[in-house]
């Protein structure tokens, strides 16, 4: 046989195996029947919500295992466009970012997939998943049919989308149905083009014979009104508090005839600083279950496993004020933040197991923890003193203060700094007239703190100083808005400051890589450390290391008389501790952030004040409720 016949041969046999492969695969809606069929079959989808970037990439079969072992044939996951799209045409699907990997572990644990790649998805996520970098056209209006958002959105989705076809589960993957938007029937601008234009694009890039479907609260039927479109499936969500009966009979106005799909069944929720620690009471979960399972509905578990934001991925919400949502998003879900199966988990088999078959065999038990210890901290030096390491391309100036957006500068934090114009010997008012300190600003007089300005709640606060001296106020990005009409949520310094009866002007605005410097460990103890203790000198970096002992577990870090700030382990940046607003009052630290032979390196960035003993602790159990500190 000739190469050339070979290889038409191999062409054939090739052709024909997917053929066979893709006629015997199919997802599809049974009007008929109102249920969805998977491959012409009767399929009901019992899922759970779990979000790939907020758990380490070692974990994920981890968790796909224990969601599996639970009972469940699908998980629900979200895509965050800011997640890979860090900068405008730069695209990142590595390590923890590698989606595909872990669209892969679900197929192999034998999970179908739900996929929600927004472009925008709430999730108590930074900007709900909206990359700030939108954020550059002050005039933008997100999440319509701008056409500098929708061009954004089509090379975005252009991306992604092209990349989820192969996945799709008639294509031989595991993807069965794709969301479009993200309750848009809760947002103002009920822009019916956009939803066109969004299902033109998902179409275009996925396909025809996909299962595209909208989700949406159903307080009232306006949410549906604006969220839903013709050609892309009306599904809704509610929790505990909600009648069954009457949420269904909205989505049934939208939907007529098709599956009853509650795509978001709120098993907890989500925790914001300074507010009590969310709960939901397992029996009313189980009790929920059953009832739609009862009734044939299809349910999605919103969240199955929570898990963390890390670094500064948290969102907030707006409403009467900014309320910043905490690092754990451990949700009181069934899963805890660090994937050990709770009571919930068992009540939820439980009811699953009535109605399907459930896998054999034993519920993998929760990852060994390690309390390694008190760690003692060492100052290295404040903000302040070591901005040559932390801001090397030197500061933007400006006679007003510019945003973080303005000067390309998207998470983290940003110091400001002017001059004092003249001698103000007595308590001076520092304001923010426009209550534009987006979200804290940590104010310092020639190095010496002053104290805190924090949006809607401190706008005014006292200073003296002799004219000429340095005022530096470090501003903190505590996450953007992520629902609602706020969502285009600047950072920063937003409009002037007024000292007195003169308004600040003249500025030096220095972008800190503060990351990047910990992760390079550019920034360790002993270096430029002041070692004598004068005073609190402001926002300050402390660093101090975790002596391997062999193993490398889970552990929490509890910073017990610190007050706020952010950790670094071994570099990398597990997010944000506030012990003093509570209720979360330890971090999760996953054992891969962990060595067992190396030395660790702990850094801690305080923004107030830090603990006078200096000391962290690691311990084996982690602590997020309503108790003192
Ligand atoms: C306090 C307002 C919360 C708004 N978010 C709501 S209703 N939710 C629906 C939203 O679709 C989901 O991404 C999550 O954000 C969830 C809350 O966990």
């Amino acid at each position: 046989m000739t190469t050339q016949t070979l290889c038409v041969c191999t062409c054939v046999f090739i052709t024909a195996v997917m053929i066979s492969v893709s006629a015997e695969r199919s997802f599809s809606i049974d009007y008929s029947n109102d249920c969805f069929l998977k491959d012409e079959q009767y399929f009901r989808f019992v899922s759970g919500s779990v979000h790939y970037f907020r758990v380490p990439r070692c974990y994920w079969k981890d968790r796909l295992m224990k969601m599996y072992m639970s009972g469940l044939n699908s998980i629900q996951v979200y895509v965050p466009w800011n997640f890979h799209e860090p900068m405008q045409g730069v695209y990142n699907f590595d390590g923890d970012r590698d989606l595909e990997y872990f669209l892969h572990l679900a197929n192999e644990t034998g999970l179908l997939v739900i996929l929600r790649p927004g472009p925008y998805i709430c999730a108590e996520w930074e900007m709900g998943g909206l990359p700030a970098w939108l954020l550059h056209n002050p005039k933008i209006i997100l999440r319509s049919a701008d056409s500098e958002y929708m061009q954004a959105v089509s090379d975005w989705l252009a991306v992604l989308l092209i990349k989820m076809r192969p996945w799709l589960y008639q294509n031989g993957g595991n993807i069965i149905s794709v969301q479009v938007e993200n309750e848009y029937g809760s947002y103002f601008a009920c822009d019916h083009n956009y939803m066109r234009s969004l299902r033109l694009l998902f179409r275009n890039f996925l396909g025809e014979d996909v299962v595209l479907f909208t989700t949406d609260g159903n307080t009232d039927n306006t949410e549906l009104a604006c969220g839903s479109l013709q050609g892309l499936y009306a599904t809704i969500d509610f929790g505990t508090d909600t009648n069954i009966s009457d949420a269904f009979l909205r989505q049934r106005r939208f939907e007529p005839k098709g599956p009853l799909v509650n795509s978001e069944c709120y098993t907890g929720w989500l925790d914001h600083w300074g507010e009590r620690h969310a709960s939901v009471d397992t029996q009313k979960v189980s009790k929920m279950l059953r009832d739609m399972m009862s009734m044939g509905a299809n349910v999605n578990m919103y969240m199955f496993e929570g898990g963390t934001n890390f670094g500064y991925w948290n969102g907030a919400d707006h409403d009467t004020r900014f309320r910043p949502v905490v690092t754990s998003y451990d949700y009181d879900a069934p899963l805890s933040e660090a994937g050990d199966p709770t009571d919930k988990l068992l009540a939820i088999r439980d009811v699953i197991k009535d109605f399907r078959d459930i896998p054999v065999g034993p519920m993998p038990p929760p990852l060994p923890k390690m309390a390694y210890g008190f760690v003692m901290l060492q100052k290295i030096g404040n903000v302040s003193g070591l901005l040559e390491i932390l801001s090397p391309q030197g500061p933007v100036k400006s006679v007003k203060p510019l945003t973080f957006e303005e000067i390309k500068q998207y998470y983290g934090y940003v110091l400001y700094r002017t001059r004092l114009p003249r001698d103000i010997l007595d308590q001076t008012p520092l304001i923010s007239p426009l209550n534009g300190i987006h979200d804290r600003a940590y104010i310092s007089v020639n190095g010496m703190y002053q104290g805190v300005m924090e949006r809607d709640i401190t706008l005014v606060i006292n200073v003296t100083g002799r004219e000429g001296d340095q005022l530096d106020l470090l501003v903190e990005n505590m996450g953007r808005v992520n629902f609602g009409p706020k969502i285009n949520d600047y950072k920063g310094i937003l409009g002037n400051l007024i000292l007195g009866n003169d308004v600040l002007s003249d500025w030096l605005i220095f972008p800190l890589d503060i990351d990047g410097v910990i992760a390079r460990g550019w920034l360790q103890s002993g270096q430029k450390s002041d070692g004598k203790d004068e005073g609190n000198t402001g926002p300050s970096f402390y660093s101090g290391t975790l002596k391997p002992n062999g193993v490398s577990r889970d552990t929490f870090m509890k910073l017990t008389g610190w007050t706020k700030g952010q950790v670094f382990i071994n570099g990398v940046n597990v997010g944000r501790f506030w012990p003093g607003r509570g209720p979360q009052h330890t971090l999760y630290i996953p054992a891969s952030l962990i060595s067992a032979t190396l030395t660790n390196n702990i850094t801690v960035l305080e923004l107030e004040q830090a603990a006078y003993h200096r000391r962290v602790v690691f311990t084996d159990r982690p602590q997020l409720d309503n108790m003192a500190v």
